[in-house]
């Protein structure tokens, strides 16, 4: 063995033991392998490669644009570039319209990237394709509430389970999709009194975003959370650095220096 042995890299069942000692579980996304690199070396326990890439790295209004393959590329630049996180794909918009085709979208995630988990969006219509993925011995992950990929359905992104009509319902969700052999649940702009009460509900862990502290874990787009972006982010979203301030200081230096370090190069005199 080297003397720097390269730490495994974290399972399902190392979350799920994270569940069971209530240790918090920290997951941001990424999209590339430099991104992956940096946040795996700082201690994530979870990288999501988001269909997120829809809007912040392929400039899109919403993620329904994003297609399969973009996600495969993404996760295979993710997997290439980290080595501790255990590495989680989403599943893009109409790449699950039933439990075959959700299989066979995920048999392709697995096969051409190496992560180890996709996540599905959607409630009590997505119970069959959870218990058909996990049948076949793929790690799945739920997610409920703000479902970005429903946007024109539910009419807008904001919060969710705030009449008891709808918390009801997500706590039906969220019993079913345990049921069903989800490992963890991303809940997404879920109040937060609701969040912690489902937390403490399911033996799975929630991982929430704008849903509160009390979920067992959380996730961030992690453009949001270092201010890598030119659009706010989400209100819920408080940035720890002014990436974006960074890169136009640096390069607003380039370009003056780059301007100013020379006088004019004369052009060759035409001999013809
Ligand atoms: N940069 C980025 N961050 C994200 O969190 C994110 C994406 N992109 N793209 C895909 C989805 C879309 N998401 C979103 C988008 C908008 C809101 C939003 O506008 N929320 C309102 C709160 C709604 C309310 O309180 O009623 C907000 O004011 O931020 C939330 C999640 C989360 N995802
Ligand atoms: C915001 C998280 C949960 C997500 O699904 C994404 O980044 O695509
Ligand atoms: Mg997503």
């Amino acid at each position: 063995m080297s003397a720097q042995t390269p730490r495994k890299r974290i399972t399902t069942r190392d979350i799920a033991a994270m569940r069971q000692r209530g240790e918090a579980i920290a997951m941001l996304t990424a999209y590339d392998a430099t991104m992956a690199a940096l946040v795996d070396m700082a201690g994530v326990d979870m990288i999501l490669v988001g269909d997120s890439l829809g809007n912040v790295v392929l400039g899109h209004e919403t993620t329904l644009p994003v297609t399969l393959d973009d996600m495969i590329r993404h996760a295979a630049a993710v997997k290439r570039g980290s080595a501790r996180a255990l590495l989680v794909c989403d599943m893009p918009f109409g790449s699950v319209t039933d439990p075959q085709t959700a299989l066979e979208s995920a048999v392709r995630v697995l096969k051409e990237t190496g992560v180890e988990a996709v996540k599905i969006e959607g409630g009590l219509a997505m119970v069959p394709t959870v218990e058909r993925l996990v049948a076949h011995g793929i790690a799945v992950v739920a997610h409920i509430g703000l479902t970005p990929q429903h946007v024109h359905q539910m009419g807008g992104y904001y919060m969710h389970g705030k009449d008891e009509a709808s918390a009801e319902r997500l706590r039906q969700e969220a019993r079913a999709l345990e049921a069903a052999g989800a490992f963890a649940i991303v809940l997404e702009c879920v109040t937060p009194v609701l969040a912690a009460e489902i937390t403490r509900s399911l033996t799975i862990p929630t991982i929430g975003i704008g849903s509160g502290k009390d979920c067992a874990g959380q996730v961030l787009v992690v453009n949001d959370l270092i201010g890598l972006n030119t659009t706010p982010p989400p209100s819920f979203a408080k940035p720890r650095a002014d990436v974006a301030a960074i890169i136009k200081a640096a390069v607003g230096d380039y370009v003056g220096e780059t301007k100013a370090e020379r006088g004019p190069i004369p052009l060759p005199r035409r001999v013809d």
